[in-house]
C-alpha cells in the first residue's frame, strides 16, 4: 500500500459490523492498515476477536492516545443490541465511532414461489433492519458528540439488478440503498456523509451455499471467468481488495464532497444489458 495511505485514517476510529468474516474482515484489515482503530463486531464474537487478532496494534503512534483494536458481539437485528454495541464502543474509547462500516448480513435463499415468511423475515431483519438500527445508533452518538463521521453500509449490485432465489435478499439490499441516500440527505448537515457500496460476488462463506449449476452461469458473466477471492488474490483484478480500497476512500476524507452515492464494484459483464463495470471502476 502506498506509503502516504498508511496514515490515512490514523485519527479514525472505525465500527465494522460482520467482521468476523469475508468483506468484514477484509475491510477491517484495511482501515487497520490506514491506521484506524477498529471496533469489529460480529454475531459470532469469536470470529471478530480472530479478525482483531489479525489486526495486530493499531497504526501510527501519532494523534489521540487510543487503545488497541476490540472485538465486541452483538445480533445487529435487534435494537436493544445496536443501542448497546454503540454504548460499549464509546465506553470502550470514550468517543463515538467515526466511520461505521455495516457488513453484516445474511441469505436465506428460494425461489418466489416456495419462500417462507421466515425466509423472507430473517433476511430483512438482519440486512436492511439491522444496517437501518446500526445507522441510526451511530448517527445518534456522533450528532449527540457533536462529532463528524462516515457511515458506509455494504448493500449489493443484486439490490440494483434482481437474482434468481433473492426476492428477499434483493429487496433487503435496495432497502440499503435507499435508507443510505436518506440518511445521507438528513445526517448531512451535522458533517455525516453516508453512502453505500454494491459489490459483486466474491467468494465468501456467503456464496458456499449457491450450486454449481448456478455458480457455472454467474462466472460465465466474469471477464477472467472467477469470482472475487476473500484474500484478495483472486484472478479478477483483486475485486475484494478493491472493495476495501472503496472503502477506505469513503472513509477517508479524500472523499469529503461525495455522500448519498452508490458505489458498483463488481468485475462482471452484467447479463441483464447493463454496461459492464470493470472491477474497480464505481459507478458513483
Ligand atoms: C445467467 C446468470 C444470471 C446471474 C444474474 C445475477 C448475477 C450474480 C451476481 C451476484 C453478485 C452479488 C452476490 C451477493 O450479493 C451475495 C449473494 O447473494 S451469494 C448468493 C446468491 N444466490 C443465488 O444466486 C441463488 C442461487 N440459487 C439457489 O440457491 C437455488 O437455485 C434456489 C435455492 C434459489 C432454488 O433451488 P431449487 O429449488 O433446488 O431449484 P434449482 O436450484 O434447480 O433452480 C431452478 C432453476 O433456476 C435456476 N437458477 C436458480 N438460481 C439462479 C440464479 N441465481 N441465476 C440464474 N439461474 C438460477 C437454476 O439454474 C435452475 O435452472 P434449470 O435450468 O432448471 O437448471
Ligand atoms: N460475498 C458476496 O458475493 C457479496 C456480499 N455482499 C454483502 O457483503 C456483506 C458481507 O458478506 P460476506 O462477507 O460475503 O458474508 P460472510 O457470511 O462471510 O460474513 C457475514 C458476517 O456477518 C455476520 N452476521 C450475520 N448476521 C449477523 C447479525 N445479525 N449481527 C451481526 N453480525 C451478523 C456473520 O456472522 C458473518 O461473520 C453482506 O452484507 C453481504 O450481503 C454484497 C455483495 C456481494
Amino acid at each position: 500500500m502506498a506509503s502516504q495511505l498508511q496514515h490515512r485514517l490514523r485519527s479514525a476510529l472505525a465500527l465494522v459490523t460482520g467482521a468476523g468474516s469475508g468483506i468484514g474482515r477484509a475491510v477491517s484489515v484495511r482501515l487497520a492498515g490506514e491506521g484506524a482503530t477498529v471496533a469489529a463486531c460480529d454475531l459470532d464474537g469469536a470470529a471478530a476477536q480472530e479478525t482483531v487478532r489479525l489486526l495486530g496494534r493499531p497504526g501510527s503512534k501519532e494523534g489521540p492516545p487510543r487503545g488497541n483494536h476490540a472485538a465486541f458481539q452483538a445480533d445487529v437485528s435487534q435494537a436493544s443490541a445496536a443501542r448497546r454495541l454503540l454504548e460499549q464502543v464509546q465506553a470502550c474509547f470514550s468517543r463515538p465511532p467515526s466511520v461505521v462500516v455495516s457488513c453484516a448480513g445474511i441469505t436465506q435463499d428460494e425461489l418466489l414461489l416456495h419462500m417462507s415468511e421466515d425466509d423472507w423475515d430473517k433476511v430483512i431483519a438482519v440486512n436492511l433492519k439491522g444496517t437501518f438500527l446500526v445507522t441510526q445508533a451511530a448517527g445518534q452518538a456522533l450528532v449527540s458528540s457533536g462529532c463528524s463521521g462516515s457511515i458506509i453500509n455494504i448493500s449489493s449490485i443484486i439490490g440494483k439488478v434482481g437474482n434468481m432465489g433473492q426476492t428477499n435478499y434483493a429487496a433487503s439490499k435496495a432497502g440499503v440503498i435507499g435508507l443510505t441516500q436518506t440518511a445521507a440527505r438528513e445526517l448531512g448537515r451535522h458533517g455525516i456523509r453516508c453512502n453505500s457500496v454494491l459489490p459483486g460476488f466474491i467468494a465468501t462463506p456467503m456464496t458456499q451455499k449457491v450450486p454449481q449449476k448456478v455458480m457455472n452461469k454467474i462466472t460465465g458473466m466474469i471477464p477472467m471467468g472467477h469470482l472475487g477471492d476473500p484474500e484478495g488474490f483472486c484472478p479478477l483484478p483483486n475485486i475484494l481488495i478493491d472493495v476495501a480500497d472503496v472503502v477506505a476512500f469513503l472513509a477517508s476524507e479524500d472523499s469529503g464532497y461525495i455522500t448519498g452515492a452508490s458505489v458498483e464494484v463488481t468485475g462482471m459483464r452484467p447479463t441483464w444489458g447493463g454496461r459492464g463495470q470493470r472491477s474497480g471502476t464505481p459507478t458513483i
